[in-house]
């Protein structure tokens, strides 16, 4: 009987080199996630590292949702927008895509753009079709050459690893549909391939952080929630040419001062908690941070804060605190982070048994 050959069309195998700028070269794979395609300008070495950890993951499928839970949309003075089309809650998955080019950080900030262009173009080119249109069509907001414009407006910052020469950019064309907001109603992350479920290598997956309901925008924090407001908006007109007037950036003036100190009375909080030889922890100072994360709506930030909460609520012998707020943390982990990321592991073992916790009353008298 004749043997019957199956023939896998979307083979993920790295092509290339097809051109190189310096140590810089084109590398392409057409085949990545299911013949989605995916370019990368970037050194020999990382391609290796690629290489080795595709053999250890799964890459996310890249087949769209069939039901997307959001409609893109022109939104006022914002250009293309996403807008919930269902009520989504706290948890629930809006996407997962891979990049459709990754670009090494050191090629973009240290060789002219003259030099760049040419590689850019060709990385383009080698897409498969439904990416390479995918990604002509997001926007640019700085004039000049179009693939530096979108990826100026479109990239984020991804490590694949290997210290500071794993430092790239990439690009997600479904993703950069998302605008902008300082209290954002989705949180993201990106997975390089080291998370220990294995099942992601390049995805940047979004997440709804709290309910959303249908036609309210879906927005992500293109910043640093965390800074006061004159330095969140100074810096989206600097990288993203746009005046931010999200709800918190819009306060009137005295409410927006509250949003300033609160911000900073967070910073303060955090760094006592974070001082385990603090005399000044207890249980309304955790209360207080609690509280504020709440008032500034900083539902898509929380991970880290409810960490210290369930850590120094554990240190001061308060069992049922440590116990809400690790299950907290892990939950805000997985969303901010992604699975078996960072403390996830510890946070749900204290919320089980706070009391076999190496911190268990390790600060009971601290403050
Ligand atoms: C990543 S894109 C977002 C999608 C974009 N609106 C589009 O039409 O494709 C970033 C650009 O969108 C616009 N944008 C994003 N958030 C905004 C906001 N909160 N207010 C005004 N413009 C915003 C700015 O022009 C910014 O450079």
């Amino acid at each position: 009987m004749e043997t019957q050959c199956i023939h896998n069309p979307y083979t993920s195998r790295w092509q290339g080199p097809h051109g190189c700028v310096g140590e810089f070269c084109l590398f392409a794979n057409p085949g990545f996630a299911n013949g989605r395609g995916i370019v990368a300008i970037t050194t020999e070495q990382n391609i290796e590292n690629l290489k080795a950890k595709e053999k250890k993951t799964t890459i996310a499928p890249a087949h769209p949702k069939t039901n997307p839970s959001f409609t893109i949309t022109k939104i006022k003075n914002k250009g293309l927008g996403l807008v919930a089309n269902t009520t989504l809650h706290r948890g629930d998955a809006i996407m997962t895509q891979t990049p459709a080019i990754l670009v090494h950080r050191n090629f973009l900030e240290r060789l002219p753009p003259s030099k760049q262009h040419a590689l850019l173009d060709a990385a383009i080119a080698r897409l498969p079709s439904p990416l390479r249109t995918a990604f002509l069509a997001q926007m640019g907001h700085i004039e000049g050459h179009k693939i530096t414009a979108i990826l100026a407006t479109n990239a984020f910052q991804m490590n694949l690893g290997g210290g500071s020469d794993g430092h790239h950019y990439g690009n997600f064309p479904e993703v950069s549909r998302f605008n902008h907001d300082c209290r954002p109603n989705v949180a993201f992350h990106i997975a390089s391939g080291d998370s220990e479920d294995g099942s992601s290598l390049l995805t940047h997956t979004t997440t709804a952080v709290r309910t959303i309901h249908p036609g309210e925008e879906l927005t992500i924090s293109y910043l640093g929630a965390f800074e006061p407001r004159a330095a969140r908006q100074l810096r989206a007109q600097h990288a993203w040419g746009f005046e931010c007037t999200c709800s918190q950036c819009s306060l009137p003036g005295d409410a927006a001062d509250a949003s300033d100190s609160r911000l900073s009375e967070i910073a303060e909080i955090e760094k006592e908690l974070a001082d385990v030889r603090s005399q000044k922890v207890n249980v309304a100072m955790l209360r207080k941070l609690a509280g504020l994360y709440e008032e500034e709506r900083l539902e898509a930030s929380v991970a880290s804060a409810y960490t210290l909460i369930a850590l120094n609520g554990n240190m001061l012998g308060e069992e049922g605190m440590a116990r809400e707020y690790a299950r907290r943390a892990a939950e805000a982990l997985v969303i901010e982070n992604g699975v078996g990321s960072g403390d996830e592991g510890a946070m749900r073992e204290l919320a089980e048994r706070p009391r076999e916790h190496f911190t268990w009353r390790a600060g009971v008298g601290r403050g």
